[in-house]
């Protein structure tokens, strides 16, 4: 830990954030980062992670600076049990103040319990995939936005804001390849409904920056950029030049999972989101402010690989470790 703690200084001296015009692009000042590896990184552990390390991770990714931090999921324990205790998860927390805690909602009956729970915000999850949505919410596409439409009639009587998911926005593991034009629409009703962002994501890992500018290209044409965020998992190792694709277009909203963890169980192979240390140092070297500490985070990062008893995903971890 001494060890890592020396080097992040060591590289923060050393690796001085260029300007955003001589990194050769137009990127955002701010990123917004989304932590989801509380409920991405950690649905799909085989092994029932004990409530209070969930508790200690969330408490410690506050710490961190980050301003949102998805927390668990209110969906059916019988289809994902690591997440079955949402509720003492939320109701155990210190929730601080300028940050937010969004939870997973798949229907009425998961935002009802989220809301009794203290949920303050909620996601809905779709996908651009018919096969995926029958795997992952066991219904079609359409019939998944009928679900959301009741969500989101009670979220706003309840003034609770909403963010969308799209999945399998570059490629589904039962479909193959998954269309832009797809994906935009699915997107615009998201957003039409009235999600606040639409995060798309690659659920696979298996987009390439030619297959996000492509996928981007078209969906902005229905969506704000301002409204939209990019959620990468890393399989093929893509997941940073994705990213920075995004933020070449405009995209200032990144999803990432501390240590690299995760996976969605209804995507086997599928690996972990990007790692939010990598994606904060490579933030960090553009000069885009986002207000995360990144030791803090290195820390959370360590902290939660040894109660998981397994190596970080994140390359600056390995490499603090390393040196
Ligand atoms: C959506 C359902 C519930 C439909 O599941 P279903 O079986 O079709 O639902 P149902 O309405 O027929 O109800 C069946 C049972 O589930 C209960 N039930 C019904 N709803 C709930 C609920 N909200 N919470 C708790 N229990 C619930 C309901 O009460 C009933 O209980 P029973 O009578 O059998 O005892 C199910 O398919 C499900 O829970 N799926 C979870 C899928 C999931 O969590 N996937 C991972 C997250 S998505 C992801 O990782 C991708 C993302 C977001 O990260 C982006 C990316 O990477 O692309």
């Amino acid at each position: 830990m001494a060890a890592a703690r020396r080097l992040v200084s060591r590289w923060a001296v050393s690796l001085r954030p260029v300007s955003a015009a001589a990194a050769g692009g137009a990127f955002p000042k701010r990123v917004k980062v989304v932590e989801v590896g509380p409920r991405d990184g950690l649905q799909n552990e085989k092994n029932i992670v004990p409530t209070p390390v969930k508790i200690s991770l969330i408490n410690m990714l506050s710490e961190t600076g980050l301003q949102v931090i998805e927390a668990t999921s209110f969906v059916s324990p019988k289809w994902v049990p690591q997440m079955a205790d949402h509720t003492e998860v939320m109701q155990g927390i210190n929730k601080l103040p300028g940050i937010s805690y969004p939870v997973l909602t798949p229907n009425l009956k998961g935002f009802q319990a989220a809301v009794a729970a203290g949920a303050k915000e909620v996601s809905i999850f779709g996908a651009a995939s018919e096969l995926f949505t029958k795997k992952n919410i066991n219904c079609s596409i359409e019939e998944s936005l009928a679900r959301f439409d009741e969500v989101m009639m009670a979220a706003r009587a309840a003034s609770i804001p909403v963010r969308g998911y799209v999945s399998c926005v570059l490629g589904c593991p039962y479909e193959g390849k998954i269309s832009p034009a797809k994906v935009a629409e699915v997107s615009k009703k998201m957003y039409s409904m009235g999600c606040y962002e639409i995060s798309l994501g690659d659920t696979i890992g298996i987009g390439t920056p030619g297959s996000m500018k492509e996928m981007l290209t078209a969906v902005m044409k229905e969506v704000p950029v301002g409204a939209l965020a990019v959620h990468c998992h890393d399989t093929y190792g893509q997941a940073l030049a994705n990213i920075l694709v995004a933020l070449q277009m405009g995209v200032s909203v990144v999803d990432a999972s501390v240590a690299g963890l995760g996976g969605c169980p209804y995507a086997q192979g599928a690996s972990g989101n990007v790692a939010t240390e990598d994606l904060v140092y490579m933030l960090n070297g553009l000069g885009i402010h986002t207000g995360v500490d990144l030791q803090k985070l290195v820390d959370t990062g360590t902290f939660i690989c040894n109660a998981l008893n397994r190596r970080t995903n994140s390359k600056v971890s390995q490499a603090s470790c390393r040196l």
